[in-house]
């Protein structure tokens, strides 16, 4: 029998253990450009570990998930880290999960608003991008994926994702 998961809004402390949240934060705001620009500072870290390999800037172009959608699976990157920046002004659905031995628990789904972006810490479980309501652009900021750097999990048994109210 499948698990239903729920949706929980994308905070800062929520994600903490999993990533960086990429929003303008006013804690992190800097005036530059002579007071014509707001910079808002190292709201994430891009990582690369091991042999030094770039980091690349990518566009991933996401089909909208239909619902109710099973996650069946789950993937990590061991050797670096990988953000999700919005640039079609959408939410979209991302999950994580703990790693318990080896495998993922039970994943944690949260929606982001069309001002956050995501960094995925190296070596954390998420699900691949999950686009909502049309097709939307992405910048991901991550490492030439060596097959050695993409790593799945399948579920024995789906978890269950209800459409989000927007
Ligand atoms: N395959 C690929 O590059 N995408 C995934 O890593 C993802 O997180 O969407
Ligand atoms: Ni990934």
């Amino acid at each position: 029998m499948s698990e239903h998961l729920e949706i929980l809004p994308l905070t800062k402390a929520a994600f903490a253990p999993f990533g960086d949240v990429i929003e303008a934060d006013p804690s992190t705001r800097r005036l530059i450009n002579g007071g014509t620009t707001e910079r808002y500072h190292a709201l994430a870290k891009p990582v690369v570990i091991g042999e030094t390999a770039p980091l690349i800037f990518n566009i991933f172009r996401g089909q909208p998930r239909q619902f109710p959608y099973a996650v069946a699976m789950m993937e990590r990157h061991p050797f670096a880290s990988q953000s999700f920046t919005p640039l079609s002004g959408r939410p979209f659905l991302l999950a994580v999960a703990d790693d318990e031995g080896g495998r993922p628990g039970r994943p944690r789904v949260f929606l982001a608003s069309p001002q956050q972006g995501v960094n995925y810490f190296p070596n954390v479980w998420h699900h691949p991008l999950m686009a909502l309501g049309a097709v939307s652009d992405f910048l991901v900021v991550d490492r030439e994926n060596p097959p050695e750097n993409y790593e799945e999990f399948f579920f024995d048994t789906p978890y269950i994702v209800s459409e989000p109210s927007l």
